[in-house]
């Protein structure tokens, strides 16, 4: 059986060690769980858990995650089936009956009718930022945790916008084909430098902000927008209003997620307010840009280059999918002129690809075999320290429940009279999540608990790990 090992040492060098990435500005707010950190004084040597109730743990990895990923999973033991594309719904739905876990990445999409179907899922892990493919609140209410990784692919999406800015100001996409078809076709008409030119920054979070930095070395300025009043890096100045960015900017480049907010965010009315002959980004998702209006505006030459990396229907595997059965438009599209069209790679270098098969699959681990849930993006984020191996008799109890008034009463009615070490609960919305170490229970002592916490009306999920 291919299970986490009963009472074993970890083996995993820690992530930092690992991969040398960055971390975000807010991971500095929460304490690393304890496995994170093995140069600090411990009481033991780290005890890996497994559930009481023992099921093997069974992952289904979709859209051909990183092999970095993979290894720390089957590293761990997990029986893990990894394949190249995402699948279709009725073949996922078959699928993910199965599994504890699912790792996916940006064009699975896990609605509710889908995660009805997952009766055995703990949890999910999107191998990529965005996590609007997930249903997060129906994930939520019953008790499976979501994990992303939210800017290991920052930096690559940055660059690539980077290189789409000179790249259009210079009409390179077409300049290429027409050498690809045999012309020659030296032009200098409408081909610019960007130094001095202004960059509009829609969304200055994790990518908007790197790029900022990058742009400005390069000579641009920088203005930017985003709904939340955010310090400028460098010069880069906040301006207050979408219209206000959009007639000042010569590039106007989108970073904000899908949300209802910002679907057609860039449309006929945001396109005719732009400077004449500017160009249009977007890496961020194809439900932001109107692509019909887009279309037409190149068409009249209002905007004179745009680049696309992402569309609001994208096909789930390679291959001579981009047509217009996929979206009506994509034969117009293809027929305009100095327009970059690439297959969502934003994210998708060597380096960002194996920083977030690590961070992922980590927490992950970190999630299955102890319960933590730093990082989680749908439930109250909660850690505890790691059992030891000078605690062989301690059960982990975590016990996802409704936020209603209560519970903690009827919890710790049902610990009795064994004694808790230690217990920390949060809450998000009306999602609690309870973790406590229980000292001195055998396997009978943990069945009780556990049959006792899956009787009480405010349960989500139990799990008992030891
Ligand atoms: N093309 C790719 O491969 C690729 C790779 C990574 C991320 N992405 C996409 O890029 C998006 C941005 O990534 P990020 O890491 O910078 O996210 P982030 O969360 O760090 O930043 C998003 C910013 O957008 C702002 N925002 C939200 N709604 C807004 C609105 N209506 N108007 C203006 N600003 C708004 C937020 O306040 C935030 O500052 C992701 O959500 C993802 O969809 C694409
Ligand atoms: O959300 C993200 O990180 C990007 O859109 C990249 O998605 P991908 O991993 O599917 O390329």
């Amino acid at each position: 059986m291919a299970q986490p090992k009963d009472i074993a040492l970890s083996t995993q060098p820690d992530f930092a060690t690992r991969m040398s990435v960055s971390t975000s500005p807010s991971a500095a707010f929460h304490s690393p769980p304890s496995s994170f950190s093995s140069k600090l004084p411990q009481r033991g040597l780290t005890k890996q858990l497994k559930p009481f109730n023992s099921k093997d743990i069974k992952i289904l990895l979709l859209e051909n995650v990183n092999q970095s990923g993979r290894n720390i999973l089957t590293g761990q033991g997990y029986q893990v089936e990894a394949l190249k594309t995402s699948l279709p719904e009725d073949q996922l739905i078959e699928k993910i009956k199965d599994v504890q876990v699912i790792g996916i990445r940006s064009k699975t999409k896990l609605t509710e009718k889908v995660l009805r179907e997952a009766k055995n899922l703990l949890v999910i892990g999107c191998f990529c930022i965005g996590t609007n493919q997930v249903d997060l609140e129906y994930a939520a209410k019953h008790g499976i945790a979501v994990f992303n990784s939210p800017f290991a692919n920052s930096r690559s999406v940055a660059e690539l916008v980077i290189g789409e800015i000179i790249s259009l100001a210079r009409q390179l996409g077409d300049r290429s084909n027409e050498m690809h078809q045999g012309t020659w076709n030296k032009v200098s008409a409408k081909c610019w430098e960007i130094r001095g030119k202004t960059l509009g920054i829609v969304g200055y979070g994790h990518i908007g902000s790197q790029l900022s930095v990058l742009a400005e070395a390069m000579g641009m300025t920088v203005i930017y927008y985003d709904v939340v009043t955010l310090m400028g890096l460098g010069t880069a100045r906040q301006v207050p209003t979408l219209e206000a960015l959009l007639t000042e900017a010569d590039f106007v480049t989108l970073h904000v997620p899908e949300l209802p907010e910002t679907k057609n965010m860039i449309s006929t009315a945001q396109l005719e307010k732009m400077k004449e002959g500017s160009y249009l980004i977007n890496a961020s998702r194809g439900t932001v840009v109107d692509i019909q209006a887009l279309i037409n505006a190149m068409r009249s030459g209002k905007i004179a280059g745009a680049a696309l990396d992402v569309y609001p229907n994208e096909p789930s595997a390679n291959g001579d999918y981009f047509n217009r059965q996929l979206n009506q438009w994509g034969e117009d599209l293809r027929s305009v002129k100095n327009i970059i069209l690439t297959p969502h790679i934003g994210g998708s270098t060597e380096e960002a690809q194996r920083a977030i098969g690590v961070e992922v699959s980590d927490a992950l681990v970190r999630y299955i075999n102890q319960g933590v849930t730093l990082g989680s993006v749908n439930l109250p984020e909660v850690n505890l320290r790691s059992l030891t191996l000078d605690e062989p008799n301690y059960a982990r109890v975590i016990y996802v429940h409704h936020n209603v008034p209560g519970v903690l009463r009827k919890v710790n009615e049902i610990f009795g009279n064994h004694n808790v070490d230690k217990q920390i609960s949060d809450s998000r919305g009306d999602v609690a999540y309870l973790m406590a170490d229980v000292s001195d229970v055998n396997l009978g002592d943990m069945k009780e608990l556990f049959d006792a916490l899956e009787a009480l009306s405010s349960k989500i999920m139990v799990r008992v790990l030891y």
